[in-house]
């Protein structure tokens, strides 16, 4: 199909005889007496290039220029004057014109320009697509929490709504950011990264708005900051609830009136960014104990996405395990790996406390340590943090899936059994999964490791309470307090006798 050049000139004899040439070199042809006309048939009909006058009553091509660009913003422009002047081209430049001729315009001149202005979109196009496909391939998941992901990215990233993204640590939320920034209008504008985290209190003020030379010691120079170079683009602020106070209250006011002051300097600067942040914390209690600004909340908190754990979304694992080890096998210069199915439930039955990450760097290990072709379950073994993986799967009455089981597999209980358990049965002490973490406190981790002990020992005695407070060396009663402190209840299966313990 040939291109389609829109031509725009109030003068009847140039508009025929640009389409002429342009026809006989087999482009197709739109004409325009005005710049509000040139604005009708551009918004009406597909037009891949066009080539305007700047000169022309009512509307000046200029002005018609601007208003083309906010209806649509990539389309090649070529301004032509008779009187052109250097200010005009530069003017035209900067409103986003590809290119500037003066009138009379040689007809090679004329088809010279705009070949290269219709090969530098197409570039540009192949450019936009090779980015959304990297955008897409780069977040692997099928399942349906990722699937909500995407569907939320696609109807948030072409508004310019602030969003909030939460999630443990390495769950994807800075994937997430990009993506939104990649689908975005602002997709060819800066993105900037601010891990709030990372930056020592008294420096984010200047990493984030910039200073002046001088303004402190070491500020040798004038530095622009994060938000000044996002302008027109995004800016992801990693790590929110991290933020100082002091800033917060900084942080809301470029948000509200979009204009800020570099560290030491007394000129107000506007910018125009939108701001994508993310947090592991849960903000609405970082309020609750007066840590967060409940007013900045609700401004950067406009669209929430979560990203769940791995471990909520154990259905992705194969295919994430499948992407990294296709990626660290090329990297690594080795043939493609593959999983056993041993291998893949032994990987899918570990509980991944740092997430997507930390199964990417198992898996880069995998591929520069196994001998392969094909990786087997004690590899897979072996790779996983000591004492986690690969275990006999544990009859724990929590585990909902034999495939990818909910608990990590077993590992033996630190200390010795209690000398203080003269009554215990000779038969080996019941094992259970206990595993560090380092999103939940002390006491809650307790209460895992007690429940899970109660569970499994009442799965090792069929449920016969009486029978699993001897094991525990605990009196009936209170095992059964402790029970109801957990939040568990007898089961309907439990072997014990109607009636409840005493003091329940
Ligand atoms: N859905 C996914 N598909 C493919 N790779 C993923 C996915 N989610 C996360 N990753 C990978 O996991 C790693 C961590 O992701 P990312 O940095 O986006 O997480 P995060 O939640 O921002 O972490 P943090 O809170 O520590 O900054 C990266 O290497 C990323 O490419």
């Amino acid at each position: 199909m040939p291109a389609s050049v829109l031509i725009v000139d109030d003068e009847k004899n140039i508009l025929l005889t640009l389409s002429q040439s342009l026809q006989l070199a087999g482009y197709h042809t739109e004409l325009a007496s005005s710049g509000q006309v040139a604005l009708d048939v551009a918004s009406a009909r597909p037009v891949d290039a066009v080539l305007m006058d700047v000169k022309m009553p009512d509307m000046d091509g200029l002005t018609a220029l601007g208003r083309l660009h906010e209806m649509k913003p990539e389309l090649p422009v070529i301004m032509m004057s008779g009187h052109g002047t250097i200010d005009t081209a530069v003017k035209a430049t900067q409103l986003g014109a590809r290119d500037f001729l003066e009138k009379p315009i040689a007809r090679d001149r004329l088809l010279v320009a705009l070949r290269n202005v219709l090969k530098h979109q197409a570039v540009i196009e192949e450019l936009q697509e090779l980015r959304a496909q990297l955008g897409r391939y780069d977040m692997v998941g099928t399942g349906p929490a990722m699937q909500r992901i995407f569907s939320l990215i696609q109807r948030t990233a072409p508004s310019e709504g602030r969003v909030l993204i939460t999630g443990e640590n390495g769950t994807g939320k800075e994937l997430i950011a990009r993506a939104l920034h990649q689908h975005s209008r602002r997709k060819n504008e800066p993105f900037v990264k601010l891990n709030c985290a990372a930056v020592p209190h008294e420096l984010i003020e200047s990493e984030l708005f910039g200073h002046e030379k001088g303004a402190f010691t070491g500020a040798v120079s004038v530095r622009r900051g994060k938000f000044e170079l996002a302008h027109a683009g995004t800016l992801f602020l990693d790590e929110i609830g991290d933020m100082p106070s002091a800033m917060q209250a900084k942080l809301l006011r470029v948000l509200q009136e979009g204009e800020l002051e570099r560290v030491g300097g007394a000129e107000t600067i506007k910018v125009d960014v939108r701001v994508i942040a993310a947090t592991n914390k849960n903000l609405e209690k970082e309020i609750a104990d007066g840590h967060f600004r409940e007013d900045l909340y609700y401004r950067i908190n406009v669209v929430q996405i979560h990203s769940p754990p791995l471990r909520e979304r154990r259905e992705d694992l194969p295919d994430l395990i499948d992407t990294f080890l296709t990626e660290s096998c090329a990297r690594n210069g080795r043939k493609p790996l593959k999983l056993s199915p041993e291998a893949l439930s032994v990987m899918a039955s570990y509980d991944y406390p740092g997430n997507v990450r930390e199964l990417r760097n198992l898996v880069e290990r995998l591929a520069i340590l196994c001998e392969g072709p094909v990786v087997s379950g004690p590899e897979a073994v072996e790779l996983l943090p000591r004492g986690r993986g690969g275990a006999v799967p544990i009859p724990s009455p929590a585990a909902p899936s034999a495939v990818f089981p909910a608990v990590a597999p077993p590992m033996a209980p630190a200390s010795p059994p209690s000398e203080a358990a003269p009554t215990r049965a000779p038969e080996p002490a019941p094992q259970v999964g206990f595993r560090p973490r380092v999103d939940r406190t002390f006491r809650e981790q307790v209460e895992d490791a007690e429940r899970e002990i109660i569970l499994h020992t009442l799965a090792h005695t069929q449920d016969n309470v009486t029978e699993a407070a001897r094991l525990l060396d605990l009196e009936r009663g209170h095992f059964y307090k402790k029970m109801k402190a957990l939040g568990l209840r007898r089961s309907a299966a439990d072997k014990e006798p109607t009636q409840g313990p005493s003091g329940e």
